[in-house]
Parts: structure tokens; C-alpha cells; sequence
């Protein structure tokens, strides 16, 4: 808190802000030009033609392959082998839909499937050691998984995305000797954090991993009920080894929360070992084929060398030793070392949408519904309120994936200098897309009216099988917090002269805007004036950088006042601020997604340009729709320029109509995955009366 008092302090030598923001009904014309972010821009005349440019693309399969290669980060022949292998293996008739299949069917076939990929011949697609040196690999196999069995999907990254990661990276050299059976599931794996009373505070954990200096061996025991292991995937029925989280003990000092290699089953019989108690969470809304339970240890005794020691050790004599002193420091390292687990979460999150997108929009495109009585019904992509419902998820996809893309490589070719970064980038981009996905899937759903309902349409079962993804990996909201923090340590770092903690803030704000925006009256003259406006990416995007500045400056201001002046402690002036928390790294998510967008918008082929800065601009405007209340009454905008917003949205839409089912199809889901009935002629489909 002291170190918000003097970031504020500094916002009262400057308060006259206020009063430098341009009157929002300003009749200003005068755009300054001077404060172009070097993003991509179509010149003015362009801008204006903008919706006649869209009318005369053909996006043909050429154009359309472009757009796949932006989406898949433009990959290289062994990734592209690499999935195309993986497609292929995914056509055995062992993974093919199956919607109807009950509880226990659901759990045996995402098992056998996972059992399936990793005993294909060849070689398993991917191997544990990959998650550290091409990750974008295993990004690519878990978000490709998502199109056939979320509950397979999900199976195989608690295997090789949780427990296997977490051996990799969190271990030493001596336990690369189980690699192979990791690689192979000869090891299945469970990934053992979460307790029945701590599951976002993973600090409050109370498994115990105490050293027995006699026989150099950890005694894992679980103190009380609530620190049974829970909600842990592979746990119930078929996992037999897991990593678990537990406080170090030796010579009777705590040391914190390490990672534990501990078997659990017996490999043969999957009978429960000596000392552990294993119990199942039941069915759940959706997931069903995932076998999560809970575990109980009665003072196991495993070997010294089960220690995954990257982050912290013991000799024989129980001395321990940490590259990491600071144990707070040294249990974030742990975690950052396997944030790779929630980037993948994003990424499966949006191929869920994107499948949803597919099919709601295929069947928008051949369903209707009302009409003259003399003439041919109006088919349901073209209500408006159709278009409405769907495009704006259409470009949010979009720009999501182009964010997500940037976090994957930012955290193969991370250092240790930008892991922080990565850690909080990692945390917004899995918040901002599942949120998305929820309410992707949720309106696709609608979209198909009595359709949407049938599990054999898949998206109800997406739906269902993937809301969790809101919850695990860190809970949405908590992670937004971390996110938050971490742009006010940043800004902090400007005016103190620290260390940066991170580069959060860097890339738009090491241009200058800070300065600019505490010194300058007119930084933020480049308001929306003329509809033309409206239909610029970079004058969208200055509503953004206003926003989060904005927010950042509230949220300081409104810290320091609870705890200077009603005597707050710092967590209590944070925890009753936290709509305001919320609301700056949701700002900061999607000033920072349309950047990526905007950058990757100019490196693209001119023929495809118009249509991905019309996404672009249907993402600003929504989002800006969206947060109306926020800018109309901080002024940033005349309240006409609401009305305006609207219809330009309605505008774009329309622009896209004929271009949104290319823009699905170069999402190239596998075909066989395409089997919902409504995506092809729903009519011959429903003439058989067997089918469903
Ligand atoms: C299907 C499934 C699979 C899972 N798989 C695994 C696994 O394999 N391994 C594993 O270790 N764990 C696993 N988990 C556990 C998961 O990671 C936790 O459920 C998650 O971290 C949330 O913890 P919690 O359930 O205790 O919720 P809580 O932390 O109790 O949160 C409940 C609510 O309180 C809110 N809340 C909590 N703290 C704050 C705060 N500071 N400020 C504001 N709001 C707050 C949250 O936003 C949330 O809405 C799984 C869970 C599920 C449901």
C-alpha cells in the first residue's frame, strides 16, 4: 500500500487531468495525426469504401488457406506434419462421435482414446520433453483433440499437459527416466493440487511431505478432511501416479509447497496402493468421461529422490537448498514453470467456439423462418439480431486467437527476464477467451432454435463438457486480479525508478504514452468524431489506451482514499475495489488483443487485408457497445455517438455476411468432426426416421 500512496501522490500533482479531457460533444475535427501507433491503417479513402472493399471480396480457397495459416501462426512443415499426422490417427473408429454414450461409456472410451494416442504406431505424435521445447506443438495436438472428445482433450492434457509438464519442469535429470513411460501412459498421471478447502489459495494447502532423515524417505499424510486431494483429473479410477503438492517438512521447519512423484495404484489391478484412499467426485454437468476424484494419504513413504527438485532440495542429512530463497517467489516460479497448462486452456476454449461458429453459422445460412406469404422465407442470417448475435464471436475468435498466438510464443522463447510477463499474459488470455467461449457456445446454441438442443448438433455438449474451463487453470476471476496487481506494479515502476517487475505495460506505453498522457492536454483530442471514425482501427484503439490509463488512475486513486482515508488495510481496500480490479485487466486484455491483431492485420496479404480490419473493427466496436455506460460517462464520447456506434456495427455485420463461412471454414476443423446434422441438408437427415 505504501507503494500506491506514491504513485497517487503523483496523481494529485497532476489531478488537473480532469479538466484537460476534451468536452465530449467537442464538434473537434482536428485528428492528430501525429499520434498514429504505427498500426495498421487503410488510408482514409479506403476507410470510407470500406464496406464496398468487403462486397467485392471473393474469399476463395486460396484466400481462405492465407486466413488459416494467420490463425495457425503460420507453421512450419513439422507442425503442419504434426497435425496432419494427428488428423489421420484421429480418424480410427475409435473416436468417433459418440453422443449418446452413457456415464460410464463416456469415462471407459476417453480413457481407451487416450490410451489409443499413445500407442499409435510410429511413436506417440508428441513426446513429454515437447511441452518445454515445442510447445506450440502440444498447444496445436490439445486444441486439435477439443474438435473430437473434450473429455479425451482434457484427459490428455491433465497427462501430458499437468503431471507429465510438471515432471519435466518442476524435476532434474533423474526423473527424465520416465519420460518414456509418461510418453507411452505406462505412467498415467494426475496432476494433485487442489484441496477440499483450498483450490484458488493454493497457498493455504496442508498435505504434508515430511523427511525421515533415517531412511531417506517422505512421509506424504493428509492432516484432516480438508486437505483431501479434490476435483483431481485421472484420479478416480485409472490414474496411478501423481504429482502432489505438498509442505515440505525437514527437521522441523516448513519449508512450503513441492511437488511429489507418488504412486498411487497399482498399474495392473488400478487397486488403490497401501495408505491411499481414493474416492470419486460423481457425474458433473458436463465432462464426464474425465474420472476426477479425491485422495487421501495416510502417511505414504516415498523415496527422497521423488522430490521433483528443480525449485527446491534435500540431502540425505535433510538440509535443504533453494536457487529461490524467498518462498513466496519460489512457489510463483513453480507455478509459472507450468503456465503452459492455462495457455492451452485458451487455446482448447476457442476451438470450442469455433466449432460452435461453424455449425450455428452453416445452419443460419440454410434455415428460415418467416417471410412474405407469396415468397421464399427470410433465412435467419439475415435478421440483423442473427448477425448480431454471431459476428461479433466471430471476430472475437478471431482476434483471440491471434492473442493466444502471441502468448504461446512468448512462452517458448521466454527468459527469465519476461516469465513474469508471460505468467500474466497467460492469465488474462485464459480468462478473456473461456469467457468468450461461454458466451460463444451459449448464443450459438440459441441460434439454432430446437436444433441447438440435440446433443447429435454438439454444440449442448461442448457447451456443457468445457464450463469448467471458466473454473480450473485458475479461476477467471481470481486470475483477472493477478493481472490487475501486476499493471499497478508496473505503472508504480515508471515514477520510482525500481526494476520493472514486468513489461505489461511496455509495448504501448514505452512509445511515450505515459508521459504523454500525464503532460499533454491534447494526447487524447483523437475522439471519435465523424462516422468515418468509426470505421478506423487506430482511432478505435485510442479508446482502449484512454480506458485502461483512465482505469488504472481511478483504481490508484480509489486504493489510496480507502486507505488513507477510511483506514483500510491494504487487502480490504483491494477486495472492495474489485469491480474496478476487474474492469482494468479486462481493459488491459483487449487494448492488448487488438494490438496483436492490428500488427499481425499488417504483415498480411493485401487481399485479405479489408477483411480482417472489418473483424478488427467489429471487435472495437462491440466491445466498446459493450462498455457504453463506462464511456459516456467518463465523457469520452458525445451520447449521439452511442447511436452511431450501433449502426455501424450493424454496418459491418453486413459487410461480413458473405464472408463469414469462409471465415469458418479456414478455422480447417478436421472434416470427420463436421457430423452435426444441421451443418449439411438437415432435411434428408430428418427424412430417415432413424436418425436423430
Ligand atoms: C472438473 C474439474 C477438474 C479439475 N481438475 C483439477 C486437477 O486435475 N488438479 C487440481 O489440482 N485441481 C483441479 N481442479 C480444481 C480447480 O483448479 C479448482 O476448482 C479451482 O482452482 C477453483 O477452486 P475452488 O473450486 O476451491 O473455488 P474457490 O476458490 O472456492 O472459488 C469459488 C468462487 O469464489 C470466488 N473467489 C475466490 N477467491 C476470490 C477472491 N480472492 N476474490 C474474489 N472472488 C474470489 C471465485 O471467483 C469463485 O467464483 C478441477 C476442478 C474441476 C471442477
Amino acid at each position: 500500500m505504501e507503494r500506491l500512496s506514491i504513485i497517487c501522490n503523483h496523481f494529485e500533482d497532476n489531478d488537473s487531468l480532469e479538466s484537460n479531457e476534451v468536452a465530449a460533444n467537442s464538434n473537434n475535427n482536428n485528428i492528430n495525426n501525429n499520434n498514429n501507433n504505427g498500426l495498421a491503417t487503410l488510408n482514409q479513402n479506403s476507410l470510407n469504401n470500406l464496406i464496398q472493399i468487403n462486397s467485392k471480396i471473393n474469399l476463395d480457397s486460396e484466400k481462405i488457406e492465407k486466413i488459416t495459416k494467420i490463425l495457425f501462426d503460420h507453421p512450419d512443415k513439422e507442425w503442419t506434419a504434426a497435425r496432419n499426422r494427428l488428423i489421420e490417427v484421429l480418424k480410427d473408429p475409435i473416436f468417433e462421435c459418440k453422443p449418446y454414450a452413457s456415464f460410464h461409456e463416456q469415462r471407459e472410451l476417453a480413457q481407451k482414446r487416450v490410451a489409443h494416442l499413445a500407442s499409435i504406431p510410429g511413436g506417440p505424435i508428441l513426446k513429454v520433453g515437447e511441452i518445454v521445447s515445442n510447445y506450440k506443438k502440444f498447444s496445436m495436438f490439445q486444441s486439435t483433440l477439443v474438435y473430437c472428445d473434450m473429455s479425451m482433450a482434457v484427459k490428455s492434457s491433465v497427462h501430458w499437459g499437468l503431471f507429465g509438464a510438471s515432471v519435466c519442469c518442476l524435476g532434474s535429470e533423474k526423473h527424465e527416466k520416465y519420460y518414456d513411460d509418461i510418453d507411452t501412459c505406462k505412467m498415467s498421471g494426475c496432476f494433485a493440487l487442489t484441496e477440499l478447502a483450498h483450490g484458488s489459495n493454493v497457498k493455504g494447502v496442508e498435505t504434508i511431505a515430511e523427511y525421515d532423515n533415517k531412511t531417506q524417505e517422505f512421509v506424504i499424510h493428509t492432516p484432516s478432511d480438508t486437505a483431501q486431494k479434490i476435483w483431481i483429473g485421472n484420479a478416480a479410477t485409472y490414474g496411478c501416479f501423481a504429482t502432489v503438492f505438498a509442505n515440505l517438512i525437514s527437521n522441523g521447519e516448513n519449508y512450503g509447497l513441492h511437488p511429489f512423484l507418488v504412486q498411487i495404484r497399482d498399474t495392473t489391478t488400478l487397486k488403490p496402493l497401501a495408505g491411499i484412499t481414493t474416492a470419486d467426485n460423481g457425474p458433473k454437468i458436463g465432462l464426464n468421461g474425465v474420472d476426477n476424484g479425491r485422495l487421501w494419504f495416510n502417511k505414504v513413504r516415498i523415496p527422497r529422490d521423488n522430490l521433483l527438485n528443480k525449485f527446491g532440495d534435500i540431502d540425505a542429512n535433510g538440509v535443504y537448498s533453494t536457487p529461490i530463497k524467498n518462498p513466496s517467489v519460489r512457489f510463483n516460479s513453480m507455478l509459472e514453470s507450468l503456465i503452459g497448462g492455462r495457455i492451452t486452456v485458451a487455446n482448447m476454449a476457442n476451438s470450442a467456439a469455433k466449432m460452435g461458429l461453424y455449425i450455428a453459422l452453416h445452419y443460419a445460412f440454410s434455415r428460415r423462418q418467416f417471410g412474405p406469404s407469396n415468397g421464399k422465407e427470410v433465412l435467419l442470417i439475415d435478421y440483423i439480431t442473427h448477425q448480431r448475435r454471431l459476428f461479433p464471436q466471430l471476430a472475437e475468435v478471431y482476434i483471440n486467437q491471434v492473442g493466444i498466438n502471441y502468448v504461446i510464443n512468448k512462452f517458448q522463447n521466454r527468459t527469465e527476464k519476461d516469465a513474469r510477463d508471460v505468467f500474466l499474459l497467460a492469465c488474462g488470455f485464459k480468462a478473456a477467451t473461456t469467457w468468450n467461449r461461454s458466451k460463444t457456445l451459449q448464443l450459438c446454441r440459441e441460434c439454432c432454435g430446437g436444433q441447438g438442443m440435440a446433443a447429435s448438433n454438439k454444440i449442448g455438449i461442448l457447451r456443457a463438457d468445457t464450463d469448467v474451463d471458466l473454473t480450473y487453470e485458475g479461476d477467471n476471476t481470481v486470475l483477472m486480479q493477478a493481472v490487475a496487481k501486476a499493471l499497478l506494479q508496473e505503472f508504480k515502476s515508471y515514477f520510482t525508478g525500481t526494476k520493472r517487475i514486468t513489461g505489461m505495460l511496455s509495448y504501448t506505453y514505452s512509445k511515450g504514452h505515459i508521459g504523454i498522457f500525464l503532460r499533454n492536454k491534447n494526447f487524447f483530442t483523437k475522439r471519435l468524431h465523424t462516422e468515418s471514425h468509426l470505421l478506423d482501427p487506430d482511432v478505435l484503439l485510442d479508446a482502449f489506451i484512454y480506458r485502461e490509463f483512465k482505469l488504472l488512475r481511478n483504481l490508484i486513486k480509489t486504493l489510496r482514499a480507502k486507505v488513507k482515508n477510511e483506514k483500510m488495510t491494504g487487502l480490504q481496500a483491494w477486495n472492495s475495489s474489485l469491480d474496478l480490479v476487474l474492469q482494468l485487466a479486462n481493459a488491459y486484455i483487449e487494448r492488448v488483443s487488438i494490438e496483436k491483431f492490428l500488427e499481425e492485420v499488417q504483415k498480411s496479404p493485401e487481399d485479405i487485408k479489408p477483411i480482417l480490419t472489418s473483424l478488427c473493427i467489429l471487435y472495437e466496436l462491440t466491445k466498446i457497445e459493450n462498455d457504453l455506460g463506462w464511456f459516456l460517462s467518463n465523457k469520452y464520447f458525445a451520447p449521439v455517438k452511442g447511436q452511431a456506434i450501433g449502426n455501424t456495427i450493424n454496418k459491418v455485420c453486413g459487410a461480413l455476411k458473405d464472408h463469414a463461412i469462409p471465415l469458418v471454414k479456414a478455422f480447417d476443423i478436421p472434416s470427420q468432426f463436421l457430423t452435426a446434422p444441421i451443418i449439411g441438408d438437415w432435411v434428408s437427415h430428418f427424412s430417415n426416421p432413424n436418425n436423430c
